[in-house]
């Protein structure tokens, strides 16, 4: 008979807090440009996956007017902002009528991993 782990999982006091954010596009479906500023700590980066549906994602800058760069996200890329472009203006284009994943059909998720407590 196996051992028994016990204590495996270990939570210390000041371990980092971190949250996943999980949205779910459905053709048609986007996201405007905004800033990830809700979090307590900014210091450390945003990372996004995409699984599933390829969509178009908008990188702009620090004002709102800043003219975006697109960027086509497929299933299994990973997107990382963080230091000088923590706060930059972000967003998705809407999800086309065409985009589909074998594993998920014409639906894109989308996780974001953000660190909550400093
Ligand atoms: O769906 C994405 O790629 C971006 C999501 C996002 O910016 C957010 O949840 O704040
Ligand atoms: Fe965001």
């Amino acid at each position: 008979m196996p051992r028994q782990r016990k204590n495996f999982i270990h939570c210390p006091e000041s371990v980092d807090h971190y949250t996943c954010l999980i949205n779910r596009y459905q053709t048609g479906a986007g996201m405007g440009l905004h800033q990830d500023k809700d979090e307590q700590d900014l210091g450390a980066p945003i990372v996004s996956v995409t699984l599933g549906a390829p969509i178009t994602f908008l990188f702009g800058g620090v004002l709102r007017t800043d003219k975006p760069s697109r960027w086509l996200l497929e299933h299994g890329d990973v997107v990382v902002w963080g230091g000088v472009s923590r706060l930059y203006f972000h967003g998705v284009a809407p999800l086309g009528k065409r985009a589909s994943h074998a594993a998920t059909g014409a639906v894109r998720y989308n996780l974001t991993f953000r660190r909550v407590v400093g």
